[in-house]
């Protein structure tokens, strides 16, 4: 509690706010209580660079029955394996595919999305490799794609570029961190035509400071309206949204909003706030149900 106010203002500055080791018990009493409201599915999107352990999950998601859905791939260049510059294309695609097909930290659990992929602005050339694979293993497996975007907001439409070129799906890709890449209503509607899937997964986030740049964060209440504009503009069909828990004090037990915030607390303010029933079935079910289908 002492430190609590800091950690909400700078979450990345400690270290022990970053790991989700050793949360598993408190993971799996979180999740009991997201399916007890509602939840069936999470998509937890730790890749490879980033602990990620596969084992843990499946048995996590054994114990709740809620499905976790596993990443496979690269986050930004900080988390890169120190191999990374010697990597070929082929090497970085058969790891991805391998997870994809064969199963992921030596389980036989197949991922089945690649993501997030971790892009810096500038975009670096091992990030840009990395995009590329990610195409490639995309067009190989049918699999969905998920991308942190740099933080700018021509970050986006530079990487669906890349992923285009390579022989990426557009229509499979999710753009995540819409949240903090786009604050005017025409960026993002002029980024929607390009087709990918945008989604909001800052929900109970509600602290205005960003501590990597100088940008005003929205809160929930922002977000929701932001999303009614999208919806306006006829993309209902591609948004998607998220909590992005990432660190300790993004659980409840650590003072968070959990993983049932949007179910409790955002479903609500959507309703009373215009978005009709049919537009929050796909957010929450329709628009995830055909994103993470293999193409
Ligand atoms: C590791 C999850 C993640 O990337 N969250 C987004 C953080 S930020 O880049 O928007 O600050």
């Amino acid at each position: 509690m002492e430190n609590l106010g800091f950690i909400r203002q700078y979450p990345y500055n400690f270290l022990e706010n970053l790991s989700l080791h050793g949360e598993e018990n408190r993971m799996v009493e979180e999740l009991e209580f997201f399916k007890q409201n509602g939840g069936s599915s999470i998509v937890e999107c730790t890749t490879l660079g980033l602990s990620r352990d596969v084992g843990k999950l499946q048995k996590i998601s054994m114990e709740t029955g809620v499905n976790v859905i596993c990443g496979t791939g690269y986050y930004t260049a900080s988390t890169h394996p120190p191999s990374m510059d010697n990597l070929t294309h082929e090497q970085l695609v058969s790891t991805m595919v391998h997870d994809i097909t064969q199963g992921a930290d030596g389980t036989a659990v197949r991922c089945g999305v690649i993501g997030e992929v971790g892009c810096s602005w500038p975009l670096t050339d091992n990030e840009r490799k990395v995009l590329k694979a990610t195409a490639t293993a995309q067009s190989e497996t049918g699999c969905p794609v998920i991308i942190h975007p740099g933080r700018h907001t021509d970050a986006p439409s530079e990487i669906i570029r890349v992923l285009q070129e390579a022989g990426g799906d557009v229509g499979a890709t999710v753009m995540s961190h819409i949240d903090r890449t786009f604050f005017e209503p025409e960026d993002v509607l002029e980024f929607a035509s390009l087709g990918t899937y945008l989604e909001w997964d800052f929900f109970g986030l509600e602290v205005s400071h960003c501590q990597w740049a100088d940008i005003d964060m929205p809160n929930d209440a922002m977000r929701i309206k932001m999303i009614r504009q999208v919806l306006e503009e006829g993309h209902a069909d591609k948004v998607v949204i998220s909590h992005d828990v990432d660190t300790k004090h993004r659980l409840m037990h650590y003072g968070g909003h959990g993983y049932s915030h949007i179910l409790l607390n955002v479903v609500p303010m959507m309703r009373s706030r215009g978005i009709s029933e049919k537009d929050i079935n796909k957010i929450l079910v329709q628009n995830p149900k055909q994103l993470l289908t293999f193409k």
